[in-house]
């Protein structure tokens, strides 16, 4: 995927000259899928002169109304998309696709438990994987954003050795803009001033969203988030279990999972992923543990990083209080049961 950052002013209207980057969204007739494509064609996710291709797999129910998305993506005279494949079979969705975004699954309903989505979900993650591994194109990014998100990306990883595991990761980042969020309606500041909040672990209601090292912007300069709050009660108890319920809160009051801000926060996933994070700024993505912070390896674990080149790196040398430590360890028992879980499912 190309890096329009890498590129001086000329060069960019070379890029225009470029292939287009193919892009697939399977689940794309689904609600986030309705949300995410024309972000996708309009340019939010891989920037304003980047063309696309969309590929749109979903599910032969749901064909009718894939073909109506299609409709749509053409009526609405996207400039920058540059083809639609809009199908129900995996190897033509799957083929040459640079980027991969799964959203395609079961959501969960209102009172339903992510375990209980996991056993519908794994096994679709187990063949998804060896369709991309077989036909995307080399290097190709995959962000799975249907849950449950870390162990179904973990799946995936499993069943599609080829791909390098660098390149497999689920969306957290939607629960990292919740903390942003979050920070920035107590404070009364706008949300772009606050930055540096980690999401750790699961994109489950075990995760920790973690303000130790976020900062704002003020007036008198870079200020700690946690010095402005001035409330530890608030930060360590409402707050984190804002975030954490903020999923089971839009399903109560929608009586549909998150959909818009699931599908700006996937385009905000690739779209740093691919083009860099800005400096000193670091995001929250779903990725394959190396043992950083003492959280086991083999899991897909959300940890802050930063990216450059088109690589993520996990931000290394953060303190780790006695509070923090202990929901690091909570939420990666979860990721850890999950996987022996998912397993079972599949056997
Ligand atoms: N990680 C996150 O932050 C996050 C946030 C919100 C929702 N989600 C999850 O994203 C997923 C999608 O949510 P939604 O609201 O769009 O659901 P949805 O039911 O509206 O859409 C899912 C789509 O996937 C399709 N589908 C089912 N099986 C498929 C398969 N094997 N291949 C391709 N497509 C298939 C369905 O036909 C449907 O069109 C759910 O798992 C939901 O829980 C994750
Ligand atoms: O929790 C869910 O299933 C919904 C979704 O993952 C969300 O965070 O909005």
């Amino acid at each position: 995927v190309l890096n329009p950052r890498n590129f001086s002013p000329i060069a960019v209207s070379a890029v225009m000259a470029m292939d287009p980057v193919r892009v697939l969204v399977t689940g794309a007739a689904g609600q986030i899928g309705y949300a995410l494509v024309p972000m996708v064609a309009r340019g939010a996710m891989l920037g304003p002169d980047q063309p696309v291709i969309l590929h749109m797999l979903d599910i032969p129910p749901a064909a009718e109304a894939l073909e109506g998305v299609k409709m749509e993506l053409i009526d609405a005279a996207f400039p920058l998309l540059k083809g639609v494949v809009a199908t129900t079979d995996v190897v033509a969705a799957c083929t040459g696709v640079n980027v991969a975004v799964m959203v395609g699954g079961f959501p969960r309903k209102e009172g339903m438990e992510r375990k209980d989505v996991m056993s519908k979900n794994v096994s679709i993650y187990k063949s998804q994987a060896s369709a991309l591994e077989k036909h995307a194109a080399a290097n190709c990014k995959v962000l799975v954003v249907a849950n449950p998100a870390n162990t179904n990306a973990l799946i995936l990883k499993e069943f599609a050795p080829s791909i390098p595991e660098k390149n497999i990761t689920c969306l957290t980042r939607l629960d990292h803009n919740r903390a942003l969020g979050q920070i920035s309606e107590r404070l009364k500041v706008h949300v772009s001033d606050v930055r540096n909040v980690i999401i750790w672990g699961n994109h489950s209601s075990t995760q920790y969203p973690d303000v130790s090292h976020a900062t704002v912007k003020t007036q008198g300069g870079e200020k700690p988030a946690r010095e402005l709050v001035a409330n530890v009660e608030w930060l360590q108890g409402e707050f984190i279990q804002t975030v954490q319920q903020r999923g089971a809160a839009i399903i109560k009051a929608r009586k549909l999972s998150s959909a818009l801000s699931a599908a700006s926060s996937a385009c905000d996933h690739i779209r740093d992923w691919v083009l860099g994070t800005p400096e000193g700024t670091w995001v929250s993505m779903g990725v394959y543990s190396d043992g950083s912070y003492n959280v086991p390896a083999g899991l897909i674990y959300s940890f802050p990083v930063t990216c450059r080149d088109g690589e993520w790196s996990i931000v290394q040398g953060l303190t780790i209080d006695e509070f923090s430590r202990k929901k690091l360890d909570a939420t990666a028992e979860e990721l850890t049961e999950e996987k022996a879980l998912a397993y079972s499912c599949l056997s």
